[in-house]
């Protein structure tokens, strides 16, 4: 026992930094080669593509010192993103022909984008238009390829490999010492991880055809990968909060200036509403580029239709959606006009109604367990997860089945994430009738397996290894949240598969009609972790 927090299994003695990976951060750098040089001779597998991507991550040990001297992306990491589009044989123009729609935001990102997407899909069923729609979010669930999408399908490993490769010997051979924009980058180097996927991205799009792109920013706006995109069919800015405080200020007026990064001038724009301070810099921000941007309230059009989870910050980002979906069939379509107070087409209605967009609000059940799923990871978002865990469980007590509450909680990258305990706590304790938070509270790594360590999808050598094994983060979760509520059992369990064993062996404790109702948030690397483990499958 440690504080009253049960350590459920010898830490020291855990296989953490096993991974099905040969190489680690102590040696990354020969054995960045050896991966490199295997790709090359080998058959150059969807392995092999994502061994090679890993070794594009910057180590824990750089992001440090970046840190503490103070270097953030700036207007070059734009710049060196176009000198590599140009090394692999594009300009920007060239992605006029995708058609993007671009979006940023602290959250709901990623769900706007997929009602965008899912939205152009059924268009393109029922009329053939778009010809294709391609989908780019971040980060993964469960497989790196399904941040790139088309048709709304992850790309299979298949494509993706040799796309991925392509992109690869395109970089690799060019000799170039100077992208258009004048700014050096090495002969025959690589972008980092995300802007390597975003590159491989506009090559797997523009190769395959695609004329309408859906893209999420990764972080920010202003200085994201994504930036590149000059003239997007329409720009929208998603719900705003604090995220990503290093590399973007800690203030909502900080952070709105760089998400309004994506605002092109004469190019449709759409937000939602926001708290006054971001919405004061959008405005302003927006007047400066001579961007006419549409502050969007829910639309009344939604009535009647099943969002999920059926909450107002969903009605938000579909309302987003609906906006930039048609601004892209107006450019896509002569004969499409949106009407305002009409109802919304049956493709619209569909595409809302039959989005899948895993991990968030997500439940699936098992013989003695409700598994309640949601990527949330920041203060806000992590109170939305709350409030819908909260009405879930309700919904299950009228039915007499709420057995004891669990909680599975990880956040492995953000230091401040302690802080969103309390609105997780508190939240949950509120909606019971008797005032009593999760029973049971199971702070674990994102290391997905006990025996074999991380699933090579998951590697991430931008955490200190150290912090991992000796579980530092999750120490300091458990403290706090015995102090937040001393009446809950609070364990630490190294990895998600035990995690979900402990939850599981809980269940067979309640009655036989109850079910434990388990959440799992706190990072999407650990809900994509967990949802492979529950459906014992890569659940593409
Ligand atoms: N508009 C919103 N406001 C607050 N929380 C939201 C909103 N939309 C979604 N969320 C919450 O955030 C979680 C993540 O949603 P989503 O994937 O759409 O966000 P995102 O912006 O892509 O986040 P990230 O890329 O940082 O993971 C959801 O599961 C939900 O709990
Ligand atoms: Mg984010
Ligand atoms: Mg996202």
């Amino acid at each position: 026992m440690l504080c009253g927090i049960q350590l459920t299994r010898l830490v020291s003695r855990s296989p953490l930094l096993s991974s099905s990976l040969s190489f680690s951060r102590s040696s990354s750098t020969p054995l960045l080669i050896r991966t490199v040089a295997m790709a090359a001779s080998s058959p150059r597998s969807y392995n092999d593509a994502i061994d090679a991507l890993n070794s594009l991550q910057t180590p824990f040990a750089i992001i440090e010192a970046r840190r503490k001297a103070g270097i953030r992306p700036d207007a070059n990491s734009v710049l060196e993103m176009r000198a590599y589009l140009a090394r692999i044989g594009y300009s920007s123009s060239d992605l006029d022909r995708l058609g993007i729609v671009h979006v940023a935001g602290t959250k709901g990102k990623g769900s706007t984008c997929a009602f965008v997407d899912s939205i152009l899909s059924q268009y393109h069923g029922s009329r053939g238009t778009p010809r294709k729609v391609g989908l780019f979010t971040s980060p993964h669930l469960i497989a790196v390829r399904e941040r790139i999408r088309i048709g709304s399908r992850p790309l299979s490993e298949e494509l993706f490999a040799r796309y991925f490769f392509q992109v690869w010997d395109r970089l690799e051979s060019s000799q170039a010492a100077a992208g258009d924009d004048g700014v050096v980058v090495a002969p025959g180097s690589k972008p980092i991880y995300a802007r390597y996927l975003t590159l491989l991205s506009y090559h797997v799009f523009l190769s395959e055809g695609v004329d309408a792109a859906v893209y999420e920013t990764g972080i920010g706006g202003e200085y994201d990968a994504t930036n590149v995109v000059d003239r997007p069919v329409a720009a929208g800015i998603s719900t705003l909060g604090i995220d990503h405080v290093y590399v973007l200020g800690h203030t909502v007026d900080r952070i709105a200036w760089h998400k309004a990064g994506i605002l092109k001038p004469g190019r449709p724009a759409f937000t939602v509403e926001q708290v006054p301070e971001a919405a004061a810099v959008l405005r302003e921000r927006a007047a400066d580029k001579g961007v006419d941007l549409r502050v969007l309230p829910v639309d009344p059009r939604l009535a009647g239709v099943k969002i999920r989870p059926d909450a107002a910050f969903q009605k938000k980002n579909a309302t987003l959606a609906i906006a930039l979906a048609e601004a892209a069939l107006q450019r896509l379509d002569p004969a499409f006009s949106p009407d305002p107070h009409g109802p919304l087409p049956r493709e619209f209605v569909d595409g809302l109604e039959q989005v899948v967009w895993r991990g968030r609000c997500e439940a699936t059940e098992e013989d003695r367990v409700v598994w309640h799923v949601d990527g949330a990871h920041t203060v806000d978002s992590l109170k939305m997860a709350a409030r819908w865990f909260a009405g879930e469980w309700a919904e299950e007590g009228k039915r007499s089945r709420a057995g004891p509450k669990v909680l599975i909680f990880n956040q492995q990258g953000r230091v401040e994430a302690v802080d969103f305990l309390d609105g997780l706590c508190n939240t949950v304790k509120k909606a019971d009738p008797a005032g009593r938070g999760f029973e049971h509270v199971i702070f674990c790594t994102n290391v997905t397996y006990a025996a074999t360590g991380y699933k090579r999808d998951f590697v991430n050598h931008q955490y200190n290894p150290k912090d991992i094994e000796n579980m530092t983060m999750q120490r300091v979760f458990a403290e706090r949240w015995s102090t937040l509520d001393p009446s809950a059992n609070v364990m630490l369990i190294p990895t998600i598969e035990e995690a979900i064993n402990k939850a599981r062996s809980l269940g067979e404790t309640v009655e036989d009609d109850q079910k434990v109702q388990a959440l799992i948030t706190g990072s999407l690397h650990l809900v994509g972790g967990a949802l492979g483990i529950i459906e014992k499958a890569d659940a593409l």
